[in-house]
């Protein structure tokens, strides 16, 4: 049995966010009070060992949970697969994690549904789901058997790495996702817009002398998906919002029902194009990184809910890939180590978003729309649970990543403020930085 003593506990299905004591027994929480003593928890736990915890000046909360991450698994293991990703994952304070369809074959049937499904539970760190692809081979035409592989274990379908470009196809997508009750997650790009663009279009990319996508690209997909989703009344969630226009749909879509979640990614809240140069492949993402007054929306929208979730997009790629020229490096952040104490300590220590409303939008929101398992330490909740120090600081080094991907903006950087405790079920896999 664990006992954490005395330790701050965000738990925004219970809207609490006090100092308390945590008990955790046989994998699930088992109580959460404020008046534990020796003698009571000797008694509850039933001639069981009691490992004690001081949790003073630390956080405890429900295990993140990121809707968006890329495994590479089937098919590009030199990147990342299931069991480095999912090691990443506890690494970094994540306990359930959705895995994109982009893999190579494409995750378009059943089959390889219960492949990735089957690969998550033999790695046995993080939980981890499948999202299927929406269309065959994701060529944009044919919809895979939505029903099939949700029996597999699919958790929603996404395209994801390319837009659908044929808005018919998307238009059926969404109708068809209704039997199955299941979210169609959206990459918002008009191919034609993004063209070769590299980063964002603007007086950066101009500098820069580098090819510039439009915000529109982003905006113009996002308006089309809003008004499908409105018209077949399908369930819609909008991956990696990025531009200022972007949000003001979404926030406008709200207001007259459309069902409807978007996503925001840490990198896009934390950085913005003028801080980029020619040589830092590292910010090279898609949708690319914005202007400053995108990455203020962005963080108005998590704030006032209109963006609900935060969520990583994970995109491993091998050093020989991102250390070609600009034009030639392949698009993606690796993040799931670095992504929690990014947001720490670049927006909540600044007082930019409350730690409330992170763990809100990086594990509550998650489980309720995506219908998972987790997002609460309600007593007899399963112990999906991180516990988080402010001061723990560490260098990201290249050594100390379990993930197999080094392409992130933080390398060689000092982060503050880290998960040092995880426990899946109960079971504790992460301990001082360091995977069990
Ligand atoms: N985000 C990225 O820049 N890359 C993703 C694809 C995607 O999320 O669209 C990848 O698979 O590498
Ligand atoms: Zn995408
Ligand atoms: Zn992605």
């Amino acid at each position: 049995m664990w006992w954490l003593k005395d330790v701050w506990v965000i738990d925004p299905s219970q809207k609490l966010s006090a100092p308390r004591d945590v008990l955790v027994k046989d994998g699930q929480v088992l109580e959460i009070s404020s008046s534990l003593t020796e003698e009571g928890v000797r008694t509850k736990a039933q001639g069981e060992s009691v490992d004690t915890i001081d949790g003073k000046g630390k956080f405890v909360f429900p295990g993140l949970i990121d809707v968006h991450t890329h495994l590479r698994e089937p098919g590009q293991e030199d990147k990342e697969d299931i069991l480095s990703g999912s090691r990443a994952a506890v690494r970094g304070g994540f306990t359930t994690i959705l895995a994109m369809a982009n893999t190579q074959p494409v995750i378009d049937n059943r089959a390889l549904v219960e492949f990735v499904r089957m690969q998550g539970e033999r790695a046995g760190y993080a939980h981890i789901h499948p999202i299927g692809a929406v269309t065959k081979g994701m060529q944009g035409a044919e919809l895979v058997e939505m029903s099939n592989m949700k029996e597999g274990g699919a958790v929603a379908f996404s395209d994801d790495g390319k837009n659908i470009h044929n808005a018919e196809v998307m238009r059926l997508a969404l109708e068809y996702a209704k039997l199955t009750g299941l979210l169609i997650i959206s990459h918002c790009e008009d191919k034609d817009l993004a063209g070769d663009g590299q980063m964002r279009r603007g007086v950066a990319s101009a500098r820069m002398g580098l090819k510039g996508i439009p915000a529109s690209a982003e905006s113009v997909i996002v308006a089309r998906d809003l008004q499908l989703a409105e018209e077949t009344g399908g369930r819609l969630h909008l991956a990696h919002i990025s531009t200022v226009e972007s949000v003001e749909l979404i926030r406008r879509a709200k207001e007259r029902g459309v069902d409807v979640t978007a996503e925001v990614n840490p990198h896009h809240l934390i950085f913005c194009d003028e801080e980029m140069g020619i040589t830092d492949t590292f910010f090279k993402v898609n949708p690319p990184l914005g202007s400053r007054v995108d990455r203020e929306a962005l963080i108005e929208g998590l704030r006032d809910g209109t963006l609900d979730m935060i969520a990583t997009d994970h995109a491993p790629h091998t050093q020989a890939e991102k250390t070609r020229p600009f034009a030639e490096a392949p698009f993606g952040i690796a993040s799931l180590e670095t992504a929690l104490s990014a947001v720490w300590q670049h927006l909540v220590v600044p007082g930019r978003i409350s730690m409330d409303r992170v763990i809100e939008a990086w594990s509550f929101s998650p489980a309720q729309r995506f219908g998972l398992q987790g997002g609460s330490l309600v007593p007899g909740s399963p112990a999906d649970m991180v516990l988080f120090d402010p001061e723990f600081s560490e260098v990201i080094e290249p050594a100390t990543l379990v993930s197999k991907a080094r392409n992130t903006p933080f390398l060689n950087k000092t982060l503050q403020g880290c998960p040092v405790m995880v426990w899946v079920e109960g079971r504790l896999v992460q301990k001082n930085r360091t995977v069990l």
